[in-house]
């Protein structure tokens, strides 16, 4: 039975146009670079070791990351390498199962319904496709008790937990920098309201003209991505797309919509797209550190965006997806001055 989603047979039409394929080339022939790696045993352990200006040091490389590039890698991040192997096996095994099973059964996993994601259902033109497959899961539906019965949720919520960790302390960070207070996030991103995604990138045939992830930029205040060691993420720095360097000790940070408008533009919600490769998979984890629907974005005056509740973004968000293939995100919510 097959475990790849039907791409060939969904999408034949839009790979058989050939004048659809402007976009070749292009996504393969970038440049590869290392992102600001910074090392986090500097603000995460508690003893005497660490001096405070080091500790300072690593806040402003944060914040600095945060401005100059809305993406960083972290190590010594403290999510063990046995936790990370643990939730890759697993992640490895579900995707494995047959594409009838993740996309038909109604409970399959114990996932709520809809979870399961593959292609672009709203895709009109080859360059909306997403050649991927995802379980997108609130983790509200991941609860402590639900976790005993699979190791898949146990896995799950174990990981969810200690990177929410991560995804406090980087968020309260970030907001001691702008000034700002530093519970908003405590107060608001709950384990409940956050989002984890598993995504896994068949080899495609096409992988010059066809994304792994079409580009978009993130709807959360923050994410936090575990990627394996095949390659082909890629974000938009200084107007140009470079590929990141995959690196086995880091995680990948990058800021979201969120707290690029709640920070009035100072950290950057970057851009980003997976390009496909034509023979090996690809597995990623992305942890996306969301407030509940009724939270509200807003700055002090003078502000670049009118303020607006966590809900009505993501409403906005499904339905420019639906009316034009492709999210308009932050642009919606400027002031014009
Ligand atoms: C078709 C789309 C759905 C998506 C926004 C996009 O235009 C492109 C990527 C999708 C993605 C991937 C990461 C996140 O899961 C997400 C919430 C996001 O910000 O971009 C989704 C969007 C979505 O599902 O609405
Ligand atoms: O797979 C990756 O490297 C990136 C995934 C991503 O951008 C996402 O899930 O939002
Ligand atoms: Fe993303």
């Amino acid at each position: 039975m097959a475990t790849d989603p039907p791409f060939h047979q969904a999408y034949k039409s839009l790979i058989e146009d050939t004048s659809n394929n402007i976009f070749g080339k292009k996504l393969v022939l970038v440049e590869e670079c290392e992102l600001p790696l910074i090392d986090l045993s500097r603000i995460l352990h508690n003893d005497n070791v660490v001096d405070e200006s080091e500790r300072e040091e690593c806040k402003e490389e944060i914040a600095r990351a945060s401005q100059q590039w809305g993406f960083f890698q972290v190590t010594n991040h403290g999510i063990s390498k046995d936790l990370l192997e643990k939730m890759r096996e697993e992640q490895v095994k579900v995707f494995k199962q047959p594409f009838d099973k993740k996309s038909k059964e109604d409970k399959f996993m114990n996932f709520p319904a809809g979870s399961y994601r593959w292609g672009t259902p709203t895709a009109t033109c080859l360059n909306q496709l997403s050649w991927s497959e995802a379980f997108h899961i609130p983790m509200a539906d991941i609860s402590a008790s639900a976790a005993a019965f699979t190791t898949l949720s146990s896995t799950l919520e174990q990981f969810a937990t200690t990177v929410a960790g991560l995804a406090r302390k980087l968020t309260a960070i970030l907001a001691e920098k702008l000034g700002r207070e530093s519970t908003f996030f405590q107060e608001n991103c709950l384990p409940s309201t956050c989002y984890l995604r598993m995504n896994r990138y068949p080899p495609c045939p096409v992988p010059s003209a066809i994304h792994g992830l079409m580009p978009h930029t993130d709807s959360d205040f923050l994410t936090i991505l575990h990627q394996d060691e095949v390659g082909g993420l890629q974000l938009v720095k200084d107007g140009k797309w470079i590929a990141v360097k995959p690196n086995p000790e880091a995680l990948i940070v990058n800021i979201g919509d969120l707290f690029q408008a709640w920070s009035n533009d100072v950290y950057k919600s970057v851009e980003h797209r997976v390009v496909t490769n034509p023979s090996t998979e690809r597995f990623s984890i992305a942890y996306f550190f969301c407030p509940s629907y009724d939270t509200v974005i807003q700055n002090s005056e003078p502000s670049n965006y009118r303020k607006f509740s966590f809900r009505e973004f993501r409403l906005q968000v499904q339905e420019d997806v639906q009316k034009y293939g492709h999210k308009v995100g932050l642009p919606r919510f400027l002031i014009s001055h």
